[in-house]
Parts: structure tokens; C-alpha cells; sequence
């Protein structure tokens, strides 16, 4: 699913509206009936207070709108017009007197208003600003939205939380009104993904209100969300007269004293989503836990027995995975730096390697096109340097997919992959993976599917896919707190399953997100 800017969402509204030769308050209309279907299925004429606050411009004509609909059909409501502005919006004065025809006097707030008194069993309805904001609200707003989260009342947005821009981080908190629920038009917004930013709504949904479908397919976006919709076109079949040499032979490089675990975890996430060979090179001290927990694994030990000193391979990889658990002893930097030097073959990055990378940023130039990286973001900002905010830092790390031509998977509770000008963010995962060892779980999948013949921009979509998809389905058994990066491998298997799942009709009392 595409993630449009609001300027591409503008433009999406006006040629809708001349396509269809509808006018902008039949657009509105539209948008108010999807609300209100929404809010009607759930309350089901409950006589729970819905206040309602509007802004003056479209965002609050939709709140007009919602209300008299609402009203219409017997809800219990109260409407304010929070007055922040003169310059009014027509749809929004079209609307208002629509109300005042149905004899509903909204109460006008402004500086110095007392603010309403809301008990927190009841529903505000946020339609104060949408995607016009270009400017921090003023501080009376800002004391509005104090005061309405200080009621714990349920807080509904339309559109999006007021006080959140589209394409920048606030720089209060107190600016904006942090919703329960936020119910978008037609597309989500990039800013419900980002940590700065996703942190003002708890859930959102999408609600379609008919904009032109194929002006949305023809508008090219930087970025797009990762379901299984976009995964399932380039997903590769077994064949039936495969071998194992087709599949692949990867290589995990890393281990070290106390760290072996993290080599196990991703060589066996490696076999799990179908390499077809899969071997691991590692100090000595691994060889015996290794060959013992993973019998499909070969092991090749390096001469020393604590850490990595020389790689000298007897085998020709499809794919290297390099750096899980790897430690930053000297001699381990030395060899690796050797390893990058003369390697041409794909490449996944992690850990330690990455940190090694930022370290001797000269080593950039021997990566392999296409290397995947996976920092953190404490690997990331050694990396790319730090940043002002989340939008600065998805722009410096486009800058430097684009210089040293990589794929950057920066990790977190939505994993954003980076290849040159292009974003693309992760809709699965769950808190649950916030774990020792699930970052290696990842590594060890994005380096067997590239072994499989997936280009690495590929693989990287796919197994944050199904690396977060498997930790939901897992998470259905172990709960968050009881979630082992162990139990992210053995749903791997689920998660193929999954994507061939033929989505069940999810009824209006059950959907969520996504
Ligand atoms: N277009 C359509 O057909 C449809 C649109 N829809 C709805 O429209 C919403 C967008 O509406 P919108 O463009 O009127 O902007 P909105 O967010 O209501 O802000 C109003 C005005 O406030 C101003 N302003 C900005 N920041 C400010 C600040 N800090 N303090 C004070 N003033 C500030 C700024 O005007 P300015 O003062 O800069 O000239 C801005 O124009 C969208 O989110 C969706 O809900 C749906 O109905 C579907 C059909
Ligand atoms: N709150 C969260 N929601 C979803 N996924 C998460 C969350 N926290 C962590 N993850 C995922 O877990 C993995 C953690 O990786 P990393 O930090 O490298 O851990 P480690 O180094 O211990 O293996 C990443 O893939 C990340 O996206
Ligand atoms: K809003």
C-alpha cells in the first residue's frame, strides 16, 4: 500500500473531484458517511456523550458534517467549533449552517474559553486540524488538547491525530491531541509508523471514501507499506524437481567466546526458510555446541579458538551472513576487513561487521552492490552519523543507500528497508520481539533467501516480512514477555503458511489495523 504526501493526497482529492464531477462537499459528505458508519456500527445508537470539536477548515467540516449525521439519527451530542483561525473553509461554513438549520448552536472556543467538562466514559470526536496543519497550533490549542487528554475520555481522529504534521516531527508533545483511534482517509500516514510520530495514535484504519483508484495506482510514492499483498508477487515456488543445490549454499561468518548462540540462531533461521545448504564459520570454541544443536548445519572452524583471526573458506557461497556475535577483537576487524576485500558475492551485514564498517568507512567501497545492512539504530547513527529527527534520518540513510549503493534495514517496531529513494515500512511485528537474538533470527533469514536467488532488495522485503509475521503468529502462544528469539524461527514455517491464507471476511466488530 502506497503512503502518499499530503500534497499527493490534495492533488488525489481535485482530480477526483473533477473525474467524478462531484463537488468538494460531496467528497466531505462522502467522508462524514464513512465516520459515521464506523461510529454507528460499534455504538449502535448508545446514548454515550460524543463531543465533538472542530476546526474551521475541512478537517473540522467533516466534524460538522459527522455531527449532523449523528444527530440525525439520535446520538447524544455536543459540538464545538475550536476557533483558531478567521479564515474559514466553504465546506466547513456549508456545513455549520447545515447544523444551525437543525437548530445545533455548536459552542465557539478560543483564547480564554473555559474549557467544556468531558467524563472519561465518554467519546471525543478530533476533527480540530487534518493534513492542513502547517504551523504549530497556537498555545491555547495546546492547552485544549491538555485538557481534553486530561478527561481520559476515548479520543477519536479524523483524518489525523490535530497537531501532527504529514511530513515533519512535531516539537511538542503538547501540540498535539494523542488519539485512541484514528480513522484515515483513504491511506494511512507515514508519520504512524515513525517512533517520534506513531506514539500520537494507538490504532488507525483506513476509511475509503472513493478517491480516484487510478490516480492512486499512477502516483508514485518514496514510500509504501509492507503486507502481504506486495510480498506474494515475487514469492518463488518450490520446484518439484529442485535439489538442494538450488536452493543455495549460505555462510554465516561470526561467534565468538560467550556469543555462539547468536550463530546458531541464524544459521537455523537460515535453514528455516529454505536454504538449501547452510554453513557456518566460527571460532573453534563453537565447533562441538554447534554441530550438536544443529545437524543440518557444517561447520568450519577458524584457528583460534575464542574469536574470528583469518576467514579462509573451502567453500564458494551463494550468500554470506556476516557478524552475528562476531565481537571486536583485533584480529577479528583485520580478518573481516580481509574477507570484504576480496568478496564479490551478496552480502547481509549485521552487528558487530556493521559496527566494524562504520569504523573504517573506506571498507564501504569493497561491499558487494546490493549488500544488505541491518543496523538498530544505535548501529544505524554509526553508520549515517546522527540525525534532527525521524524524517532526517530516513533521508540521510536514502543518501547513503544511494552512495554506497546498499539496502539498509533499519530495525525497529516498524522495520523501514532503504534502497536509494525509496522507503519501504513493515506492517508485522509485535513487541514480543524486543529480545536478545531476534535481530540475528532476521539476519540468518534475509542471507537464505538471497541464497535462494532473491535479489537482496527482495529478500530484505521478504524476511522482515516473515520474520515479524511469524512473531505474531508465535506470540498467539507465548504471550509478549515469554517470546524467545527460538520461537521467531519455529513460526517461520507458520508464516510461509500464512501468506497463502486466503483472508477471512473480517467483520465490521473485529477489524483493526492493517
Ligand atoms: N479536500 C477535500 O476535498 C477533502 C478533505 N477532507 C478533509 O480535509 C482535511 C484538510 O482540510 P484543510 O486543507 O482545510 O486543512 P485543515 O487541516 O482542516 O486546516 C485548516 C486550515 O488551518 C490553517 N492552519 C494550519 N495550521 C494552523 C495552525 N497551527 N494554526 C492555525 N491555523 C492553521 C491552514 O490555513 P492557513 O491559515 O495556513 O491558510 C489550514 O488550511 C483533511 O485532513 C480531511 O479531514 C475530507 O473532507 C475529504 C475531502
Ligand atoms: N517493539 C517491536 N515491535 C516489532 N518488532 C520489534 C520490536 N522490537 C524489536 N523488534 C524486532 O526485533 C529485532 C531486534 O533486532 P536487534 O535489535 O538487532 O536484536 P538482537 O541484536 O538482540 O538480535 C528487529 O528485527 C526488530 O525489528
Ligand atoms: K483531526
Amino acid at each position: 500500500m502506497k503512503l502518499f504526501t499530503a500534497e499527493q493526497v490534495y492533488a488525489a482529492d481535485k482530480f477526483t473531484i473533477e473525474k467524478q464531477n462531484i463537488t468538494s462537499d460531496e467528497l466531505m459528505e462522502r467522508a462524514a458517511i464513512q465516520l459515521f458508519n464506523w461510529l454507528h456500527l460499534r455504538m449502535q445508537g448508545a446514548q454515550v456523550k460524543i463531543h465533538l470539536f472542530c476546526g474551521i477548515g475541512n478537517n473540522g467540516g467533516d466534524g460538522l458534517a459527522l455531527a449532523r449525521h449523528l444527530q440525525d439519527h439520535g446520538y447524544n451530542i455536543e459540538v464545538y467549533v475550536v476557533n483558531y483561525s478567521k479564515k474559514r473553509s466553504k465546506d466547513f461554513l456549508t456545513n455549520l449552517e447545515r447544523l444551525k438549520e437543525r437548530k445545533i448552536w455548536p459552542n465557539f472556543l478560543e483564547e480564554g474559553s473555559e474549557w467544556p467538562p468531558i467524563k472519561e466514559e465518554e467519546i471525543i470526536v478530533d476533527a480540530i486540524f487534518g493534513i492542513g496543519l502547517n504551523r504549530a497550533p497556537d498555545e491555547w490549542v495546546g492547552n485544549l488538547f491538555e485538557h481534553l487528554e486530561s478527561t481520559k475520555a476515548f479520543v477519536l481522529a479524523v483524518d489525523i491525530p490535530s497537531g501532527l504534521f504529514t511530513e515533519s516531527v512535531p516539537k511538542r508533545e503538547k501540540d498535539v491531541l494523542k488519539a485512541n483511534y484514528t480513522l484515515s482517509f483513504q491511506v494511512p500516514k507515514l508519520v504512524f509508523f515513525l517512533p517520534q510520530t506513531g506514539k500520537y495514535t494507538v490504532q488507525w484504519e483506513v476509511l475509503d471514501i472513493g478517491l480516484d483508484k487510478q490516480f492512486l495506482f499512477e502516483t508514485d510514492t518514496d514510500y509504501s507499506l509492507i503486507g502481504k499483498n506486495e510480498i506474494l508477487p515475487f514469492y518463488r515456488p518450490r520446484e518439484k524437481y529442485s535439489h538442494k543445490g538450488t536452493y543455495g549454499h549460505s555462510l554465516i561468518i561470526g561467534g565468538s567466546y560467550g556469543k555462539m548462540g547468536a550463530v546458531q540462531l541464524a544459521a537455523r533461521s537460515c535453514l528455516r526458510v529454505g536454504s538449501g545448504l547452510v554453513t557456518v564459520y566460527i571460532p573453534k570454541c563453537g565447533y562441538i555446541p554447534l554441530q550438536t544443536a544443529i545437524p543440518e548445519a557444517m561447520v568450519i572452524t577458524d584457528n583460534e579458538d575464542s574469536h574470528i583471526s583469518e576467514i579462509e573458506l573451502s567453500i564458494e557461497p551463494t550468500a554470506v551472513g556476516l557478524g552475528v556475535g562476531m565481537g571486536t577483537k583485533e584480529g577479528t576487524s583485520e580478518a573481516i576487513a580481509n574477507f570484504l576485500k576480496d568478496y564479490k558475492r551478496p552480502v547481509v551485514v549485521d552487528a558487530d561487521a556493521l559496527n566494524l564498517i562504520a569504523q573504517h568507512k573506506d571498507l564501504l567501497k569493497y561491499l558487494p552492490g546490493q549488500a544488505v545492512l541491518t543496523p538498530h539504530p544505535k548501529e544505524l547513527e554509526r553508520l549515517i552519523g546522527s540525525w534532527k529527527d525521524d524524517f532526517d534520518k530516513l533521508e540521510k540513510a536514502k543518501v547513503f543507500s544511494d552512495k554506497h549503493d546498499c539496502v539498509l534495514v533499519i530495525k525497529g517496531a516498524h522495520t523501514i528497508i532503504i534502497y536509494k529513494n525509496k522507503g519501504y515500512v513493515n506492517t508485522t511485528g509485535n513487541p514480543g520481539m524486543a529480545t536478545g537474538g531476534t535481530g540475528d533470527v532476521l539476519t540468518g533469514m534475509i542471507t537464505g533467501l538471497i541464497a535462494q536467488g532473491y535479489e537482496p532488495l527482495q529478500a530484505a522485503l521478504l524476511g522482515v516480512y516473515l520474520h515479524g509475521r511469524s512473531g505474531d503468529i508465535t506470540v498467539e502462544n507465548t504471550g509478549y514477555q515469554a517470546l524467545l528469539a527460538t520461537d521467531v524461527i519455529e513460526g517461520i514455517g507458520p508464516a510461509f503458511l500464512d501468506l497463502f491464507k486466503v483472508e477471512e471476511k473480517v467483520s465490521a466488530e473485529e477489524d483493526g489495523n492493517e
